[in-house]
């Protein structure tokens, strides 16, 4: 029964004792077991090394060692598992004193009485295991509070829809176990909580957004309906967000089969992936794993080649500009992207099937041991049906094979003998094991010493082909360049391949350029991914993660149409959610496609979900409504601000590059002191910041931290950020300081959208600065 006399903020205060209470007794059954745990953990590594016996005497003693050491680890793993499990439950529980949940809803299913739920970022039940204290965020009913104002409403269950009303729709502000603020959606205008949330200063690494998901946002995290769901959004309408609150949600639905190293996300670059990284663990999921385009890359190019990244490309294209070679160069670039040079790639392959594969000889000092033709008649007499992957793996054992049989033949050889003189003590030792386990040196074996001679010189022998075994079983055999050189070394073979048989324009400057940079052992980046493909298709995709079950990729407007479409390749059976903004895209190798082309066209349509989400969450009113005159009124048509309101931007005049220098210093000082955390000085390319952070060290005091950010940092600091505009992607800052936006630095078409980009990152502050003439994309209204 309520009592009259109370309202509903001392009801709501009371319950919260009461799920506080719960939450105590939970802490001091999972502490008590933490404790017994973590004494016996720490007792036992103490007692680890007595208790394992330490004979190295002989090969005997040696073996009866290790497995007693490996019965110590295993103990030690085991008993830290279950440490492991109890300390999550602990981390959980403090979290949830702090904070045990942000809303409430009250539903009344259709023909039964109201129900009360209070959701949080994870459930408490009670010791009974019946009541429901609070429910998980994900739990399929929370998507109420998500989905719909107080009213008539439903949410999805397994097998359908449970309808009902939503009678009350609450949500709270809890911290520290006190109820700081409460609202019912229903008596207040707007999104109180919302707004709160958004003019608290950034940090330097991104929140969680569970308490205030909004409906759009929540039909992406929810989705399990779409093998492609496509997420076109404006800057700073939690597309990120939206993205991190899936995988925790889809970790939670489908807990049974799915482990966050099933998940992988690709992030623009290190910076970014810093900054996310938090965003999971705060939800009480371990992190999915993150990659960048240019890991894998690195992975499979890097150790022969210098590839060029993306972030030198673009510079290297900014600084040819408006020359012949740099105009050759962009359209290589787009070219190389493109859909139509997939499509060429995968004709080339095909006929591949049939013919044309190179390969290396496998030699050893001048001796061959296979020759190429050798290699590519057994290559060529496996059926081709088989595919590449089988292909390529049997004559990597025959390979194998034949390496076995030509160190056989070379045992009694000269090289081999005269290697054998030379080897020390540990190999002896070594080859003297070998024979002891294969049952020598007992009384009747006369011949031992003959034995470890034998032993001997073929350890030698072995040792001496051991990078020639390693190659094979890395597919070195293949030779993948020389493959791809050929494409383009071939007119004939290219307009076959071509699918409107044509040679795209600048063919012969392609070529050229492919003799000079891999001549040299450098490589563009716009060769990377086709290179990567051709290489990987060659041995049937061996690595690909087939375990893999959902592939995201943030920013993804700035991927080529060709990287979207190796991708797909890459992860056969993973869902594909994608976001991106095709007003940022800022890279000359997704412009053709409009930033999304390549993305959309992936699956078929009735797998696949293009959403939008529209408002601005990020930055104020004022700030959105700026920097959408950045772009083409069509463009900039449907971005909405959320209603936040703050400082109009700023457009600041400077005479020189020492004034800009000096202007910043002032307003820098003025941002630390009304208490911004996180101020992003954002020059146009890399080239710039080193001046720009010497300038600002010279004019501010010692005492204000100016970090420079390079390409490899991942730790966003706090304080002043000096970085390029590239490395600003995804990320944000409480007050954004142009660095020099002139017409001179961003007057080009191209430049429009990169501005735009660097705009957007603020979210309370924009200031603007330039030298000359300033840049036409500006707004005039600003200044
Ligand atoms: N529902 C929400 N509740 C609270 N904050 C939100 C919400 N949605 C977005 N935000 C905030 O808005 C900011 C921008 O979000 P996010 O970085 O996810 O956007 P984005 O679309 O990925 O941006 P961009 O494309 O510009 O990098 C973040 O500070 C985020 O916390």
């Amino acid at each position: 029964m309520q009592n009259e006399s109370i309202t509903p903020r001392e009801e709501e205060e009371m319950r919260l004792l009461v799920v506080l209470e719960q939450v105590g007794k939970r802490m001091r059954k999972e502490l008590a077991l933490l404790g017994d745990r973590r004494e016996d953990v720490v007792g036992f590594r103490q007692e680890f090394w007595d208790d394992v016996r330490m004979n190295f005497s002989d090969s005997t003693e040696v073996g009866e060692t290790w497995s007693s050491i490996m019965q110590q680890v295993e103990l030690l793993a085991e008993r830290e598992r279950s440490h492991k499990v109890a300390s999550e439950a602990v981390e959980r529980l403090t979290k949830q004193f702090d904070s045990p949940y942000f809303a409430r809803i009250d539903f009344a299913e259709q023909g039964s009485g109201p129900e009360v739920i209070y959701i949080g970022r994870s459930s408490l039940v009670g010791e009974d295991g019946d009541t429901f204290y609070v429910y998980d965020w994900r739990a399929p009913i929370s998507s109420l509070f998500y989905d719909h104002e107080p009213g008539p409403a439903a949410y999805r269950i397994p097998d359908g829809e449970m309808k009902g009303e939503l009678l009350l729709k609450r949500q709270f502000v809890i911290r520290g176990g006190q109820l700081k603020h409460m609202f019912d959606t229903s008596e207040t205008v707007g999104d109180e909580i919302l707004q709160a949330v958004l003019s608290e200063g950034s940090d330097t690494s991104m929140k969680s957004i569970v308490a205030t998901i909004q409906k759009e946002q929540n039909g992406i995290i929810r989705d399990e309906k779409h093998k492609l769901l496509v997420v076109q959004g404006a800057a700073g309408s939690g597309k990120t967000s939206a993205a991190l609150q899936r995988v925790a949600y889809l970790l939670y639905r489908f807990r049974e089969t799915l482990g966050p190293d099933q998940i992988i996300l690709f992030s623009p670059n290190p910076v970014f992936k810093g900054y996310i990284s938090r965003v999971l663990p705060d939800l009480g999921e371990a992190n999915m794993r993150q990659m960048t385009f240019r890991e894998l890359i690195e992975a499979r190019l890097g150790r022969r080649y210098e590839v060029e990244d993306l972030f030198a490309q673009t510079e290297a294209l900014a600084a040819a500009e408006g020359t012949p070679e740099g105009e050759a160069r962009e359209r290589s670039v787009r070219y190389k992207g493109s859909e139509h040079f997939f499509i060429t790639v995968e004709r080339y392959l095909k006929r591949l099937e049939q013919e044309g594969v190179r390969f290396r000889p496998l030699r050893f000092r001048a001796m061959t041991i296979a020759s190429a033709a050798e290699i590519s008649e057994q290559f060529y007499g496996i059926r081709a049906s088989d595919g590449f992957g089988t292909r390529a793996a049997t004559v990597r054992r025959w390979l194998l094979e034949r390496i076995r049989q030509w160190v056989d033949s070379q045992i009694g050889e000269a090289w081999v003998e005269e290697a054998a003189e030379l080897v020390d003590g540990e190999d002896i030792q070594r080859a003297y094991v070998d024979v002891r386990r294969r049952g020598g040196f007992h009384d009747e074996a006369f011949d031992d010493e003959e034995q470890m001679g034998e032993r001997l010189r073929r350890r030698v022998a072995e040792d001496a082909v051991a990078p020639l075994v390693k190659a094979v079983k890395s597919y070195r055999f293949i030779d993948a360049v020389a493959i791809y050189r050929e494409l383009f070394e071939s007119r004939s073979l290219f307009a076959s391949c071509s699918p409107d048989g044509k040679l795209p324009q600048g063919w012969e400057w392609m070529l050229q350029r492919i003799e000079d940079t891999i001549g040299r052992k450098t490589m563009d980046h716009e060769d990377a991914t086709p290179l990567m493909y051709i290489s990987e298709a060659m041995e049937g995709f061996r690595k690909v993660e087939g375990d893999i079950q959902y592939v995201f990729v943030d920013e993804a407007q700035d991927y080529s149409p060709f990287q979207a479409a190796y991708l797909r390749r890459r992860y056969p059976r993973a869902r594909l959610t994608v976001l991106g903004d095709f007003n940022q895209a800022i890279y000359v190798q997704s412009q053709e496609s409009g930033g999304f082309g390549g993305w959309t066209r992936l699956m078929s349509p009735e797998v696949t979900s293009v959403l939008r989400l529209t408002t601005s969450y990020r930055s104020t009113e004022e700030i959105v409504e700026y920097t959408k005159g950045i772009l083409a009124p069509e463009d900039a048509a449907s971005i909405t601000p959320f209603h936040r309101s703050g400082e109009s931007p700023i457009v600041v005049a400077c005479d020189d590059g020492g004034r800009l220098g000096e202007r910043i210093a002032l307003d820098i000082e003025e941002m630390l002191g009304r208490g911004y955390g996180t101020i992003g000085v954002i020059t146009k390319t890399a080239h710039e910041t080193g001046n720009a952070v010497a300038l600002l060290k010279e004019r501010l005091p010692d005492e204000v931290p100016v970090t420079l950010i390079t390409g490899g940092a991942a730790e966003l600091p706090k304080g002043v950020s000096v970085l390029p505009s590239y490395l600003a992607k995804g990320i944000e800052f409480d007050a954004v300081l142009v660095w020099d936006a002139s017409e001179a630095r961003y007057g080009k078409e191209k430049d429009r959208k990169l501005l735009y980009t660097v705009c957007t990152r603020a979210l309370h502050v924009l200031r603007i600065y330039y030298t000359g003439e300033v840049s036409s994309w500006l707004p005039r209204q600003g200044g």
